[in-house]
């Protein structure tokens, strides 16, 4: 029976990290896959869905400016969109088999073994690989990262088939732009994809919302900016709705809302996409011998550690945030657990993240949501879009700067969220203030390049000290420079 160091099963973001974290420990390592190495990281998932956001954002932006012209925009071929999704995809997944096949060659190193197949875990030191026509193997090892990853979650009242009621793994598949869709989630899949297909402008899009606002978990200010884009987009807002039935008939969907009020309404659409969260891989992965512990929202792990000592669990299967930024981070930290000495446990706190929408939401540590479930006092400063030359000269100045600080002397960075133009570029330095625990006067000093977005951030930190060029009493409306005590906003005077 062959022996390794360590066996990953997974070969998604989170595998793929940790695997390569154990070259780096010169352990003898062994990566198992089913079915695409950069799972959801790439496929079916967050590179696939960007290159549709970025495809239809140049559109979107490209029709809007012919429009300046008077001229009539050309028909948006989707064959040629889906063609360029793939393209990017198999790019991806070529760069990461051709790295493997390369490090499995002994010139490179004989650290990396890759294997294609089913893994299931047969007692606390075997693995059996399940590789399909009767091929079944056992290896030996003395570690075991899980890096299974997530699917979506289905609910088994609506009649999925990934052709006309589908969910983010077929969603790329289709033939055509279908004229409309239904997307049940508000959440972030479901949002992305109702900008990506209203981006286009060839698709009606409906949106269920159970609550009375997309993105429960977002700061209202924020939604407010993005849903207003969508509805402008043409896309209809079912708020307080609930979905209380779904069929597909004549080979279109017919679904019925129940409204807050008790009222009913009934509406006929081309295909449907369900996004309502993602449920993790872990069916069948060990025998009960085993003995690993789950709850509902996945695996429960002690900083990467499950319950059975030799067994360490990452990314979309454990029960925290899924993200291919915190995959990576989990699956390199399984690792230095393992076979090195982390000198400080995982810090979730820095982690940065980027919402594809209309436009993009980027944000670091806690949003003012989050602040008040955890009953945080905090100085909140917020810069308008059109204070920031950068923006002005991109002629697009929706968006603002949202910094959350301690409300103390030291005014610790709690988080910043951008919404806006190159919102992504510019948290950062943020994030990398909040890791170093800093505070906001290491930000004010930084000289920033000229115009840039970031000097939006510079304005809100000198305005929580004191010294900004504008003086936020005198441009109401732009600037706000305030404290949340108990929930309730005083204005900050200087
Ligand atoms: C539509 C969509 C958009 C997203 N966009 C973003 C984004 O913009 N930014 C971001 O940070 N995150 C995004 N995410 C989330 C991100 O893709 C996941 O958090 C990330 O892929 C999780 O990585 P993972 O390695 O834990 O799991 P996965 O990517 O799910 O990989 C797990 C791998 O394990 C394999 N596997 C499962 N069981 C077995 C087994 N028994 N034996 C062998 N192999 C097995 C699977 O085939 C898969 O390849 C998005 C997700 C979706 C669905
Ligand atoms: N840009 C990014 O970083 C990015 C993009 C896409 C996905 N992701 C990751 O993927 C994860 C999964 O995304 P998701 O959108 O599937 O989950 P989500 O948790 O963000 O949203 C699910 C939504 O579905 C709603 N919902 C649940 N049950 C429902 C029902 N029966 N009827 C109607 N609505 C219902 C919830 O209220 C919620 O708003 C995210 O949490 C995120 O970590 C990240």
């Amino acid at each position: 029976m062959e022996k390794f160091d360590l066996v990953v099963i997974g070969a998604g973001p989170s595998g793929y990290a940790a695997a390569m974290r154990g070259i780096d420990f010169k352990k003898k390592v062994l990566l198992i896959e089913r079915i695409n190495v950069g799972g959801a990281g790439v496929t079916n998932g967050a590179l696939s869905s960007k290159t549709w956001w970025e495809l239809s954002r140049e559109t979107a932006s490209f029709l809007k400016n012919i429009k300046r012209f008077n001229l009539q925009g050309p028909q948006i071929n989707y064959k040629e969109i889906q063609s360029e999704v793939r393209r990017a995809v198999d790019e991806r997944k070529s760069l990461l088999e051709d790295h493997m096949a390369n490090l499995a060659d002994a010139r490179h190193s004989e650290y990396l073994t890759f294997k294609k197949g089913t893994a299931r875990l047969v007692s606390q030191h075997e693995v059996e690989i399940d590789a399909g026509h009767f091929e079944k193997e056992i290896v030996k090892t003395d570690y075991v990262v899980l890096a299974t990853g997530s699917r979506p979650r289905h609910l088994p009242e609506l009649p999925i088939d990934e052709k006309i009621v589908m969910t983010s793994d077929g969603i790329e598949g289709m033939e055509d732009f279908p004229e409309s869709m239904v997307i049940v989630g508000a959440g972030v899949i479901g949002c992305e994809y109702a900008t990506i297909f209203s981006g286009f402008g060839r698709t009606k899009v409906h949106l269920i919302d159970k609550g009375d606002r997309i993105l429960p978990f977002e700061d209202a200010d924020i939604v407010n900016v993005i849903e207003r884009n969508m509805e402008n987009s043409g896309v209809l807002i079912h708020r307080n709705s609930r979905l209380v039935r779904m069929e597909i008939k004549h080979g279109r969907v017919e679904y019925e809302l129940e409204y807050n009020d008790g009222s009913k309404e009934v509406f006929n659409v081309e295909k449907a996409l369900v996004a309502v969260g993602r449920t993790p891989n872990y069916e069948d992965l060990w025998h009960d011998s085993v003995g690993i512990s789950i709850s509902k929202r996945g695996i429960e792990d002690n900083d990467t550690q499950t319950n059975v000592s030799n067994i360490y669990a990452v990314g979309d299967i454990t029960a925290d945030i899924s993200l291919v930024n915190v995959g990576e981070l989990e699956g390199r930290y399984a690792v230095e657990k393992i076979f090195g000495d982390p000198q400080r446990k995982l810090l979730y706190e820095n982690i940065s993240t980027i919402m594809f929408l209309n436009p993009e939401v980027a944000g670091v540590g806690i949003n003012e949501t989050t602040a008040r479930e955890k009953g945080i006092d905090y100085k909140v400063v917020t810069l308008d879009y059109s204070c920031i030359p950068r923006a002005i000269a991109k002629r697009n100045t929706q968006g603002f700067i949202k910094l959350l600080v301690t409300n103390d002397v030291h005014m610790k960075i709690l988080g910043m969220k951008v919404i806006g133009n190159h919102a992504s570029s510019a948290i950062q330095a943020v994030a990398l203030l909040i890791s170093m625990d800093k505070g906001i006067e290491e930000l004010a000093e930084c000289v920033h390049p000229h115009p840039s977005i970031t000097e939006g951030i510079q304005e809100c930190v000198r305005m929580l000290l004191g010294k900004s060029l504008f003086k936020p009493h005198a441009l109401k409306g732009k600037l706000s420079c305030r404290t949340s005590t108990a929930g309730i906003y005083a204005d900050i005077k200087f």
